[in-house]
Formats: structure tokens, C-alpha cells, sequence
């Protein structure tokens, strides 16, 4: 029985493989905080220097680590950002929202989250690249994203940013 299934990761694979997730979803978790704020100001959601500016600086810090492998996955974590920023933007567009109150400032406040998060996210996937084509590891992450990354607007967002580990 189960002679079809992949084999699962061993158990310290599998560890590394639910800390990244778990930072993705704190990653993702920023998301609804930056789109009030860009709600608030009228701000774009998409912000193409402030992506590359994150980007020069991963590739500054992931030194032996693969430059497009990790582009790749920090484009994705920006993508998923903005598809859940849009869909919140939809949601308070159509029931006619007004500006939210409380809301701590993007620069000073939620980008400072995010960059905390950056040199985290390239420790880890120092760890986890390696084991990415190991087998059954791509189908362990896929499934243990369901129960760690948050499944906002139907998992749009959590399966933008999960396939960033993976060329296609
Ligand atoms: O900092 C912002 O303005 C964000 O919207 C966050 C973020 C990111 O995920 O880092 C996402 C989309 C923007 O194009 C730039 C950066």
C-alpha cells in the first residue's frame, strides 16, 4: 500500500522545511498591514525600486547561495504580498470603506518588519535549498503550507509565495 506516495523528509528536513514556511507566513502576515496603510495614503501597491532595493540586498547577503534562485523567491514573496494587498483593496473598495484608524506608517512602522525578516529568510533557505530535490520534499512543502501559511483569498498568496522555491 501507499507504494505511490513520495517519501516524507526525515524529521530535521522536514523542521527546516516548516521554518521557512512559518517565516513566510509572518512574511505574508505583514501584507494586510501595508495595504491599510497604502488604503490610508492612496499609495500604489506595486512599488518596483522598493523591490529591487530588497533584492540588491539579498543578493549582497546570500553570497553562495544561487543568485536566481534566491531573486526568485524573495519576487515571489513580493508578488504574493501584492495579490493579497489587492484582493483586501477590492474587498474595502466594493463595501465602500472609509480610511482605517490606528494604522502604523509604512515606512517607519511596517517595512522595518519586513527587513527583519529578510536576513531570516536567506538563513533558512541556505538550509532548505539543498534538500528542495530531495524526494518527496517539494510534496511535503506543498501540503505542510496548507497548515502553516495563511490561506487568505483562497490560497492565492500561499501558493505565489510557496512556488517561489521552485523553478516551475
Ligand atoms: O513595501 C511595500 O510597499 C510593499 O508593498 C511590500 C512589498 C514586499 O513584499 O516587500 C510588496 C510589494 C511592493 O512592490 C514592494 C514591497
Amino acid at each position: 500500500a501507499c507504494q505511490h506516495l513520495p517519501p516524507a523528509p526525515n524529521p530535521a528536513d522536514a523542521a527546516a522545511a516548516d521554518h521557512l514556511l512559518q517565516l513566510i507566513d509572518q512574511r505574508l502576515d505583514v501584507a494586510p498591514m501595508v495595504a491599510k496603510a497604502k488604503w490610508n495614503s492612496g499609495g500604489a501597491v506595486n512599488d518596483p525600486p522598493r523591490e529591487q532595493l530588497i533584492l540588491d540586498a539579498v543578493t549582497a547577503q546570500a553570497s553562495g547561495l544561487d543568485a536566481v534562485f534566491v531573486r526568485r523567491f524573495f519576487q515571489a514573496q513580493f508578488d504574493a504580498s501584492k495579490a493579497l494587498q489587492l484582493g483586501l483593496h477590492a474587498q474595502w473598495q466594493q463595501q465602500g470603506a472609509g480610511k482605517f484608524s490606528d494604522v502604523p506608517d509604512l515606512g517607519r512602522d511596517v517595512r522595518p518588519l519586513l527587513d527583519r525578516l529578510t536576513p531570516q529568510l536567506i538563513a533558512s533557505l541556505r538550509q532548505i535549498q539543498p534538500l528542495l530535490a530531495e524526494p518527496g520534499m517539494r510534496n511535503y512543502i506543498e501540503s505542510r503550507s496548507i497548515s502553516i501559511v495563511r490561506a487568505d483569498f483562497d490560497g492565492l498568496p500561499r501558493r505565489m509565495a510557496v512556488a517561489g522555491l521552485f523553478a516551475n
